[in-house]
């Protein structure tokens, strides 16, 4: 369905790299076809071009106005200039898609001050490796057929779900963050295994695959979590003495502040910068 197109990243940092890897690896799209672009880090550009084989231009304004689908991944704090310095560029007949965390898509459409389709996406960094968790919105402009051309991108790094843009903030709260809390977690229990006298490495490979079973659980059994947590927490046996500490901890109470803060903010980094540029 994009086989064929001529994809353009503006910003070449983390995401942009998640995502060429992904869709490398599933070999949807020849390399050639996707340029990236930065706003200065040359050393970036270089690297990502040996490792994944994509392309990267000199010449911005071209490789833009030639792309067939534009994806921004820049921070939100750098998204007005970034579109800015490229508006002249761009033309309706291409498709945005906006992995910005925060700023929505009249925002964008307001910037490139054309009508063309803009879809907002989110995905998260396992896109490395073709597992993100991505959530897709349409913005006023796009139609069914965009929204379809950007799921087949999407699916090529990882699930994709079509949620209303309202609820793109909560998504990054919670599954575009949510790598980092396990992430979090992990570094915690690694620490208490090695204080308890573990090999780091031997912590690790255990550690690994307690989240991947403990994912595929859920996956494959369709359980609900509370049940699942049920069977591991024997009357009065460990689980029920770890958990306990949590509780004390209020660790559901930190989790559930947690990925609201996170919504929060996304909706924050999205006022500020709009704020920037009216
Ligand atoms: N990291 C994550 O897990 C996720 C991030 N996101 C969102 O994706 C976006 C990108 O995040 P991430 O990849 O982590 O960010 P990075 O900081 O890693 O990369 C940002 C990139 O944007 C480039 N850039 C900055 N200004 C401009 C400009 N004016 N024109 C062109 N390029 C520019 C930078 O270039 P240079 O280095 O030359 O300045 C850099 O390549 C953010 O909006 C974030 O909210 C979404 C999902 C997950
Ligand atoms: O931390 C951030 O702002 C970005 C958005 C989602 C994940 N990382």
């Amino acid at each position: 369905m994009f086989e064929d197109k001529k994809i353009c990243f503006i910003g070449a940092g983390s995401v942009t790299e998640a995502m060429i890897a992904g869709l490398a690896q599933k070999k949807l799209i020849p390399l050639e076809n996707i340029t990236i672009l930065n706003r200065e880090n040359q050393q970036r550009l270089f690297q990502l071009t040996k490792k994944y084989g994509v392309i990267s231009s000199a010449n911005k304004q071209q490789s833009i106005s030639e792309a067939d689908i534009l994806i921004l991944a820049v921070k939100p704090k750098d998204i007005a200039e970034s579109l800015l310095n490229i508006r002249e560029a761009t033309h309706q007949k291409q498709l945005v898609l906006s992995v910005v965390a925060g700023v929505t898509t009249d925002y964008i459409s307001d910037l490139l001050q054309h009508h063309g389709p803009v879809i907002r996406a989110m995905p998260n960094t396992s896109a490395m490796i073709g597992m993100s968790a991505t959530a897709v919105a349409k913005g006023t402009y796009a139609k069914e057929e965009d929204l379809k051309i950007v799921i087949s991108v999407l699916e090529s790094i990882g699930t994709v779900s079509i949620v209303d843009e309202e609820l793109l903030d909560a998504v990054t709260g919670l599954s575009g963050s949510g790598p980092a809390y396990f992430y979090y977690m992990i570094e915690a229990m690694e620490q208490a295994a090695v204080e308890l006298g573990f090999e780091h490495h031997k912590a690790r490979e255990l550690l690994i695959q307690t989240l991947i079973g403990a994912g595929h659980m859920l996956l494959e059994t369709k359980i609900d979590p509370t049940i699942l947590r049920e069977k591991v927490t024997s009357p009065g046996g460990t689980t029920m003495a770890g958990l306990k500490i949590l509780e004390e901890y209020h660790f559901q109470e930190a989790i559930k502040s947690a990925i609201k803060q996170a919504t929060k903010r996304s909706k924050e980094l999205g006022a500020i910068y709009s704020e920037f540029y009216k």
